[in-house]
């Protein structure tokens, strides 16, 4: 057990690509938490796809032992925090477990969108903040300017920040001593009962699952039985150890200290995050502040394109959700596409990854459905229904009214694109609540239906803008507004897995760009194929596809076998990302792609 006044608990927050990978990587290394041989770029980011997208997903941390300038040995825990808004729950509780942040911002860049959300949730948490100017080996580095900036829009000091280049290394023993010398050690009392906060857990194929806590009093050694307060559910402790990165066992974890343990729980959703641990007999009874789980705010449909694999997507789906408890799902039938999952994300971001490990980890290929957000239909009879699937939608004449998801998103864009954002949101049914400048950047505050911004509204953002501006948001609750539900049919077919909701005003021109785009995207088949957007039973938009006028192997005579054959395998294999509506084959991408707005 360490001495509390040598401990120093600290995540790092910071802007994507900003450098808080590389400058966790230049500390472990620094102080040889990791010999040099082991040393893999990025260290901490350890799936797979965390590494090839360069996206920190989940939290992970490092215990790293320093001796530090002034002849003292000390611990220091570093918890990573996620740098994308989907998971800005994760974020806001991993602050919750340490004391202190650095504030890494690119000396190139300046201040973005997402440090503002990040720093504003350290303050919230109480932490003491060191600033970083990183990347200062970089001819572009321009430290006074970002110093200024980080002043003037953050509102903290930051005239003795730390100038680092965690490229070559410079600035990072200032870093630690910062580190030491700035932050403030943990309080807790060893003598007290077992009080320790459940910061994340995940499920390991050879551990079971893992969990991460923060000692807060007392003492915690492996064979002890724990209770956990929220469920009352008593787990007897197997092992307790701490992340060098890798896992370390260690015999007790005393106040003030970060570290694992493990319990024979059988799955990731029996941990609650935020939960308080303590033993099963003297615990105590005083739970910590209210958490709250994480919620999924976009749902959409996962189909198997060939429907033979449903139950490997049900068993691919089952183990991911053993080790993310933000991910929901249930089955779903589809008249169009068959049996399938509607599943439930924190974002957009969050739900490509665990499609891309769908089908990439388990070889499933698969139709993904118009994402939805939650919208709140009050029926006539005074009862209010949640709606995950527009396909589910009452009775129009059931129906009182409705409300939708709204979001307060927050954009900082240098200036000469404030235009062309401001019009974007505008398209998207966006309120501007406040518009400021710092320096040669705009801040924009918007209050935005969500519903308009899970789709594209990023990759619209980012496009409009060459890539220049950042975007945060957070929930802002429910608003009532005039919403339809649009249903498109192809070929007289409707095509539930096409249906959305959309604002009544815009029906009319998003049922258009909806057609066009589907006639573009579906083959054209040996007969005329009608498509169309309705509401309830009124069409709104039309679109012909005309015939295809000749066989494809019609040119061949029959003669060439070979090429005849050739040519029907290729149709074949075309057809194997198709699904059939009626006598339509409706090609994979057609569900998201027709969705795309291009405003
Ligand atoms: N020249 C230079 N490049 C740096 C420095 N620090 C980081 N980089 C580069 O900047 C890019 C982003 O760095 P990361 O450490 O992955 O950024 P991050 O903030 O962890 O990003 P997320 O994990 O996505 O949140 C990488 O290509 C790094 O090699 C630096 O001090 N100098």
């Amino acid at each position: 057990m360490t001495d509390l006044k040598n401990i120093r608990n600290f995540s790092i927050v910071a802007h994507i690509d900003h450098g808080k990978s590389t400058l966790a990587d230049r500390l472990i290394q620094e102080t040889n938490t990791v010999a040099d041989r082991d040393m893999k770029e990025q260290m901490l980011d350890s799936m797979d796809i965390e590494r090839e997208r360069g996206i920190t997903i989940k939290a992970n941390t490092v215990r790293i032992e320093y001796s530090a300038d002034n002849g003292e040995e000390y611990i220091l825990n570093l918890i990573d925090t996620p740098g994308h808004v989907d998971f800005a729950y994760e974020v806001s509780r991993s602050m919750r477990a340490v004391e202190g942040s650095l504030l890494v911002v690119d000396s190139t860049q300046g201040v973005e969108a997402q440090t503002l959300a990040n720093v504003y949730q350290a303050i919230d948490a109480d932490h003491e903040i060191v600033p970083i100017l990183n990347k200062i080996d970089l001819p572009a580095s321009d430290c006074d300017r970002v110093a200024e900036q980080i002043e003037d829009v953050i509102g903290i000091d930051a005239s003795g920040a730390i100038q680092v280049s965690a490229k070559t290394g410079q600035g990072i023993h200032e870093t630690l001593e910062a580190i030491v010398n700035e932050l403030p050690a943990p309080q807790g009392d060893p003598d007290a009962p077992l009080k320790a906060m459940l910061v994340d857990s995940w499920y390991d194929a050879y551990l079971g699952v893992i969990v991460l806590i923060r000692v807060i009093d007392g003492k915690l050694k492996k064979g002890e039985r724990i209770r956990m307060l929220s469920t009352n559910a008593v787990y007897p402790v197997d092992r307790v150890g701490v992340f060098t990165p890798e896992m370390k066992p260690i015999d007790v974890l005393g106040p003030g200290e970060i570290g694992f343990l493990t319990a024979s729980i059988k799955q990731v959703r029996d941990t609650r995050v935020g939960d308080t641990i303590t033993h099963e007999k003297k615990g105590t009874t005083d739970a910590l502040d209210g958490f709250k789980p994480a919620q999924p705010v976009v749902f959409c449909g996962l189909f198997p394109v060939d429907s033979a694999e449903f139950e490997d997507l049900r068993d691919s789906i089952e183990k991911l959700a053993l080790n993310d408890a933000s991910f929901s799902y249930e089955m779903e039938t589809s008249a169009a596409l068959g049996f399938g999952f509607r599943c439930g994300f924190l974002g957009l971001l969050h739900l490509e990854v665990i499609r891309d490990r769908i089908e990439r980890e388990y070889n499933i290929e698969l139709i993904t459905t118009a994402p939805s957000v939650i919208y709140h239909v009050y029926m006539k009879d005074g009862s209010m229904i949640e709606l995950h699937n527009p396909a589910d939608m009452p009775d129009l004449s059931t129906v009182d009214h409705m409300e939708e998801p709204r979001i307060k998103a927050t954009i900082l864009v240098p200036d000469e694109y404030l235009g062309d954002v401001l019009k974007l949101c505008q398209d998207r049914r966006g309120i501007q609540l406040d518009l400021t400048y710092a320096g040669s950047r705009a801040m924009a505050v918007y209050d935005l239906p969500l519903n308009e911004v899970v789709f594209d509204f990023y990759d619209r953002l980012k496009s409009v803008t060459k890539g220049y501006a950042s975007f945060d948001y957070q929930m802002e609750g429910y608003r009532e507004d005039n919403l339809v539900k649009m249903s498109v049919l192809v070929n007289d077919e409707p095509v539930d897995a096409l249906s959305t909701m959309v604002h009544r005003d815009r029906a009319e021109l998003r049922g258009r760009a909806m057609c066009e785009k589907l006639k573009d995207l579906i083959p054209r088949h040996m007969f005329k194929i009608p498509i169309q957007a309705a509401i309830g039973g009124k069409v709104i938009a039309r679109e012909t596809l005309s015939a295809l006028r000749k066989d494809v192997t019609a040119k061949c005579y029959g003669g060439d076998a070979t090429r005849k054959k050739k040519l029907l395998e290729k149709q074949k294999k075309g057809k194997k990302k198709m699904r059939q509506f009626g006598r339509v084959d409706i090609p994979q991408e057609a569900f998201i792609s027709a969705l795309k707005m291009d405003d």
